[in-house]
């Protein structure tokens, strides 16, 4: 993915996580992580359980930490629930932990009338986006018909007809063919929110402005996607290398 927009930094009010601290069933997961992100494009790469899906869940106010705030263009997205959900949208790496309704159309009307909107607007705005993904044919079509990856792009088209200010994107990309991870990639590339893209797809991150690389909770390296990923890969190298799974 390249992108041609300059990096933009000043006066965004983004993300701020100050000293966040999380525990799960007494795993420490985060114990003091503080980030500002105010790039258009940030990538977070790690290995399986470094903290990646925990952050996204932080960010979106899904979870609250234990101790430390994240606030998301100001609003405390844990405890303002109302606020977050117009300033930032998720898509979880799972499309089955997202879907509600049996039909696609109804799935995408809902945050849309839950906006305000009245249903023959969410039907047009519905319309609109299946066409520009070129599955207008789905609108009628139950939810269960659909392929793993068919209904993780139900659920990315309705994070984007929310139009939140804040994308979270957890491995967006995973189970889609590569026509219709192309197309998606250039519908990312165009849109204004600022996006945090979670990813094991090096590739996918290359025109970032930003690349942090959280390993077991902390932020290991943080800066140029390319330095960052280098940085990555030779690691990554290294332990592909060896036999031994007991760093797992
Ligand atoms: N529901 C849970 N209960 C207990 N521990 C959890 C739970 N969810 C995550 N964890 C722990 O939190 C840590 C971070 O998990 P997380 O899902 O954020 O990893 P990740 O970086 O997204 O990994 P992956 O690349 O495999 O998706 C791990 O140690 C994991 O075991």
């Amino acid at each position: 993915m390249t992108r041609t927009k300059a990096v933009q930094t000043m006066g965004i009010p983004g993300i701020e996580i100050n000293g966040v601290a999380l525990s799960h069933g007494g795993t420490r997961v985060f114990d003091g992580l503080t980030l500002d992100l105010r790039e258009d494009r940030v990538a977070v790469i790690g290995r399986n359980g470094a903290g990646k899906t925990q952050l996204a869940r932080l960010i979106s106010g899904l979870g609250a930490p234990d101790a430390g705030t994240v606030r998301v263009h100001g609003v405390d997205v844990a405890h303002d629930r109302k606020a977050a959900l117009s300033t930032v949208g998720i898509l979880f790496q799972n499309p089955d932990h997202q879907i509600i309704f049996p039909t696609v159309e109804e799935e995408l009307s809902f945050g849309l009338r839950n906006q305000g909107h009245d249903a023959a607007a969410a039907t047009r705005s519905v319309a609109s986006i299946l066409s520009r993904f070129g599955r207008s044919d789905w609108a009628a079509r139950p939810v269960i018909e659909l392929s793993q990856g068919q209904r993780h792009l139900v659920c990315l088209m309705a994070v984007l007809l929310m139009a939140p200010r804040v994308i979270v994107l957890d491995e967006p990309f995973a189970g889609l063919d590569m026509a219709t991870a192309l197309r998606l990639s250039r519908y990312l590339d165009a849109l204004d929110q600022q996006l945090v893209h979670i990813t094991h797809d090096l590739d996918a991150i290359a025109g970032y402005d930003r690349a942090i690389w959280l390993d077991a909770g902390a932020v290991r390296a943080d800066g140029a996607p390319d330095q960052v990923v280098a940085a990555y890969r030779a690691e990554m190298a290294a332990l592909g290398g060896s036999d031994a799974f007991t760093d797992l």
